[in-house]
Order: C-alpha cells, then structure tokens, then sequence
C-alpha cells in the first residue's frame, strides 16, 4: 500500500530576482512499512526534499499525497494538524526543551494533540522509553543524559502520538559511531514493527541499515539501490550490505 507519494515535486527558492530549483520534479512512492534513506552529495536537495515531502515546507508545485490526502492543498493550520497527529521527526540536532525532564519533553506534543487521556499517554511514554531502554533516565533533565540518550528521547517524542511515517534528517549524525549504530539498530527494530521510516544521511553505514536507497544529484532522484531488510544483523551481514552498497555508490560518482 501507498502511504506517501510525490508527483512531479519541484521546489524553487526565490531571493528576490534569483530563481534557485532546488527539487527538479520529484517522484516518489513510500510504502507502508518500508525503510529507506536518502543520499547523495552536499547542496543536492536532500534535506529540501525531506521538508517537502514531510509537510514542513511547502513545494512550488506538484503533489504530496499521505494516505491520499493532498498535502500541498491543505491550509496552514490543517497542515500543523498532520505534523502533530501522522508525522514524527527525528533531526540531527536534538530539540528538546531545556527545564523540562526527558519524560515530560517526550509527552509534551501528545497533550497538545489532545487525543489521547493522561493515562494512556504516561503509559504510552512508558513504552517507548522502555523500548528505546531509557525509562530510567525519565526524571532527568536533558542536560544530564548524553547525546546518544537525547536522540532516543527524541524518537520516543517522535512516536508518541503514533504517527503514519517518521523522518529523520541525519539523526546520526551528531553521535560517535557506537551511539550512531545503537541508535540505527533501534530504528530498525520500531520499522519491524511496522513503523515507515525514511532518513537522509551522508553516512553509508547508516544508509546499509535501511531497505532501499535512493540517491539523489542535483535536485533529482537518479537512482534507488535495493538492500532487503535486514535479517540476521551480524557482523557479516552487515559487511556484505555496506559492501553492496558501497560499490553502488561508486557506480553513481560519489
Ligand atoms: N532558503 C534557501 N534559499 C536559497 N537556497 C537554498 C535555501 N535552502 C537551501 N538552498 C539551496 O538548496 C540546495 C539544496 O540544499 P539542501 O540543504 O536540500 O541539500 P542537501 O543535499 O541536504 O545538502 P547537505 O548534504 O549539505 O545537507 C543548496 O544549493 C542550498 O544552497
């Protein structure tokens, strides 16, 4: 099943007389369940199309439809609505409120989506810390827990209010490699079970963990690799996908 798709995207940044196009005809389908991430070069319109297709920017034309609802028709109000109830964001630099405990950071946006009672969203946070293994950090503040720590707060708020689809924009990027590979491994586990998951990243390692990735130049999608989910997650299957992957990349000049 479809849950995303973007037809014909394009995105042009005006400052004043200059026309820069930055997405040139975008399309796109993201499957239910399914775990891509996104690379290519710097300035090639990666995170510009993160933002177009996630409802955070608008595009100048073409369609974004989640779940068949065209997103690019949608006022500005009803487009908070859909980041706030069926999109999750996870970004390379944490924003998490200081003077606030990670738990309450993580609950803040399901109060303000005013679905859910107070019971089932302290239970519902207590899963997610559990799953992402930091409930007992739940009373700290976020200055007292370490960045690979933050991130897993920052997913739990991803998730708290069960969104269709979860992006992240190099959310990795700013841990050392054993929080970056933890961190990966958690994303996989939340896709098994069932959560749609696309990232942009410039770190193959990141983007070997992922079932299908695209590659972007110069504002277009070029070329897609497909890698399978991952099965086993040992160290060689490891090997062998950053191996496939590496190789692709080669073939695309980067
Ligand atoms: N607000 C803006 N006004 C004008 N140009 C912009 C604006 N934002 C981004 N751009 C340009 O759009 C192009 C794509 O930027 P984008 O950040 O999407 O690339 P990226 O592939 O994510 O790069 P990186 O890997 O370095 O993060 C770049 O040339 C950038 O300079």
């Amino acid at each position: 099943m479809v849950l995303l798709e973007a037809v014909n995207v394009c995105k042009t940044y005006k400052n004043g007389n200059q026309e820069t196009p930055v997405l040139k005809d975008i399309n796109l389908q993201i499957h239910k369940g399914e775990f891509i991430s996104v690379m290519g070069p710097s300035g090639s319109g990666k995170s510009t199309l993160l933002y177009a297709i996630s409802g955070l920017d608008r595009v100048t034309s073409g369609q974004v439809l989640l779940n068949g609802k065209d997103l690019t028709r949608l006022s500005e109000d009803e487009l908070a609505s859909v980041r706030l109830h069926n999109i999750g964001f996870v970004f390379q630099h944490i924003h998490l409120m200081r003077n606030l405990t990670l738990f309450d950071n993580i609950v803040l946006s399901a109060y303000l989506a005013g679905r859910q009672d107070r019971k089932s969203i302290r239970q519902r946070a207590g899963e997610l810390m559990a799953m992402t293994g930091i409930v007992h950090l739940a009373d700290h503040d976020i200055t007292q827990v370490s960045g690979g720590q933050l991130q897993r707060a920052a997913i739990c708020r991803a998730l708290i209010n069960s969104p269709d689809i979860l992006f992240g924009d190099e959310p990795t990027g700013a841990l050392n490699s054993q929080s970056a590979q933890d961190i990966m491994r958690l994303l996989a586990d939340i896709n098994r079970q069932g959560m749609t998951i696309l990232l942009v990243t410039h770190d193959p390692r990141v983007a070997a963990c992922t079932e299908r990735v695209l590659f972007m130049l110069d504002g277009r999608l070029v070329a897609e690799k497909k890698l399978g989910k991952i099965i086993q997650d040992n160290p060689e299957e490891r090997r062998n996908r950053e191996n496939q992957l590496s190789e692709w990349l080669v073939r695309q000049g980067f």
